[in-house]
């Protein structure tokens, strides 16, 4: 496994992770893994079936079990649940939010842990989350903590939302994007924090274009 190259991109939301690393599976032809969206998935699955978010025995249960799968379909992240599309319902902040409270549960980060080392495979795998560089793919050889401050990522999720047809309110965003900051922060396992020997970007005042650019540059 470890002759299998990994980028791992680790940061807090909306810091532009999802967009750079896609960016960069795309153009090396690598596999792609968005860790965040199974967490998202899991909370979506967990609501579903009435559980109660904090339930850590239930929830890991159905982590080790869950049904997700993802492809990509028009250059977008399709996501299945137990085979239901819900590529979209998982976007909103609200799916979001629940996704941090089921990813601060130990069971349910154990259960996962495998699951998202499987997608190391050839030619190579780019992946972002939360603990991509510092627990699920330590020995990475390319890591990256990106980042930004709490208000422009709020207005760039505003953005994101508002094109997918989500209505959202920026005060309430930048509250909910500092919430989560901070509970993915502070918890006991796997918190946020940039990895070892991880290349540390902000791009508060960086475009996307520039991002990649810096990132790509690690790679060669
Ligand atoms: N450097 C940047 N400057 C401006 N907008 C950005 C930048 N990086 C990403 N974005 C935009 O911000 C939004 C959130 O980016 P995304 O990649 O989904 O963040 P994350 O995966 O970290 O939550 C997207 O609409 C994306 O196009
Ligand atoms: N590797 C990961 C990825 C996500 N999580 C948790 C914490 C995050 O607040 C939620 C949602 O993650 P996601 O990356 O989809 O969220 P953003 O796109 O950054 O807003 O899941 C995690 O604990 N570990």
């Amino acid at each position: 496994m470890a002759e299998i190259p990994v980028l791992t991109i680790d940061g807090p939301s909306g810091s532009g992770k999802g967009t750079i690393a896609q960016m960069v599976a795309q153009q090396l032809g690598w596999h792609y893994l968005d860790s965040g969206a199974i967490y998202r998935v899991l909370a979506q699955a967990a609501l579903k079936h009435q559980l109660d978010l904090s339930d850590e025995a239930a929830i890991g249960k159905l982590a080790e079990g869950l049904d997700v799968r993802f492809s990509i379909a028009n250059d977008e992240l399709k996501v299945m649940l137990e085979g239901e599309d819900v590529s979209l319902i998982i976007r909103s902040e609200q799916a979001g939010n629940a996704a941090s409270k089921v990813a601060a549960l130990p069971a349910v980060r154990a259960a996962l842990l495998q699951r998202q080392r499987d997608f190391r495979q050839l030619p190579g795998l780019v992946t972002d989350g939360r603990d991509m560089g510092t627990v699920v793919f330590p020995d990475a050889p390319f890591k990256v903590f990106l980042t930004a401050s709490a208000e422009e990522r709020a207005q760039r999720r505003y953005k994101q939302l508002k094109q997918k047809g989500i209505e959202s309110n920026l005060s309430d965003l930048i509250a909910e994007i500092s919430e989560r900051d901070r509970r993915d922060s502070e918890r006991e396992v796997a918190p946020l924090r940039p990895a070892e020997g991880s290349l540390i970007l902000d791009s508060t005042q960086l475009g996307i274009d520039a991002v990649y650019e810096q990132v790509r540059a690690l790679l060669d």
